[in-house]
């Protein structure tokens, strides 16, 4: 997939909690239709970086916008709204609601709004494309966990999100449901979805980025095409010192 104009800028942001720096002066930015790896070691503020995206933490310094909106200004709920949605480490699905109940809650809440049965149809024919047409009306306890992971990517897809925020989506699969999941983002990206995603599976970001930013104790060591960064000496040394 060819990619577009920026989408997301992220400009000099620094994340402290209290004396621990763990975004440190963070520059980078995200194309229309890319999926963009963030990788590092255990610790280097992936994950801190996500939550600064998406408003569930607040920056200490710097700005991230996107579309002209600055997104390091805004709470949660209107970032949401603007169009960033996202996954979780651990799988955040609504347990006291059907597989189709999810992802319509995904559509009235989403990025671009739908309702009623608007909503329900938008709902039904993303479940039958992503593989969970036959599970809809099931509550979503009797979901094996790949199909609550493809549930929850659902959801999040369901409001049309501007960019898609997967943190370690594929954490915790075996390798049959890690093909199944690496597939599932590979057609994220064939759709020209916007993705940004923190893994640690490196096939996966070989596999699915075109481009990727590594981050080592809160700053940005390296950018560039995944074969390009992943041999890099200071990346190597970078993740040969967390071991
Ligand atoms: N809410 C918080 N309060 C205090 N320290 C935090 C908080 N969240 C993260 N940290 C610290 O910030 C640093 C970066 O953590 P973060 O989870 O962003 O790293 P990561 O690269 O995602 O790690 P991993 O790959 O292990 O998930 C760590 O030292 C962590 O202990």
């Amino acid at each position: 997939m060819t990619t577009g104009s920026t989408l997301l800028t992220v400009r000099n942001v620094t994340k402290r909690f209290g004396g621990l720096v763990a975004v440190n002066d963070m520059t980078f930015d995200v194309q229309e239709h890319e999926v963009m790896g963030i990788i590092g070691p255990n610790g280097s503020g992936k994950t801190t970086m996500m939550n600064l995206i998406s408003g569930a933490l607040p920056v200490t310094s710097g700005a991230i916008d996107m579309r002209g909106h600055l997104l390091s200004q805004a709470p949660a709920h209107e970032i949401a709204r603007l169009g960033v949605a996202r996954t979780f480490q651990l799988v955040r699905v609504l347990s006291g609601l059907s597989v189709i109940e999810n992802v319509m809650a995904g559509a009235v809440f989403g990025h671009r709004r739908r309702w009623g049965n608007e909503a329900r149809f938008f709902a039904e024919a993303l479940l039958e494309r992503i593989g969970l047409g036959a599970h809809r009306h099931q509550p979503v306890s009797s979901l094996t966990y790949i199909d609550q992971k493809r549930l929850e990517i659902a959801r999040a897809v369901a409001g049309e999100p501007a960019v898609l925020l997967l943190d370690e989506w594929l954490a915790g699969l075996n390798p049959t449901e890690l093909q199944i999941g690496m597939d599932l983002v590979a057609s994220l990206r064939e759709e020209g979805r916007t993705v940004i995603l923190v893994e640690h599976v490196m096939d996966a970001i070989r596999s699915l980025c075109d481009r990727c930013v590594v981050m080592n104790s809160g700053s940005k060591i390296a950018e560039g095409a995944p074969d390009e960064v992943l041999s890099d000496a200071e990346v190597i040394r970078a993740y040969l010192g967390d071991e």
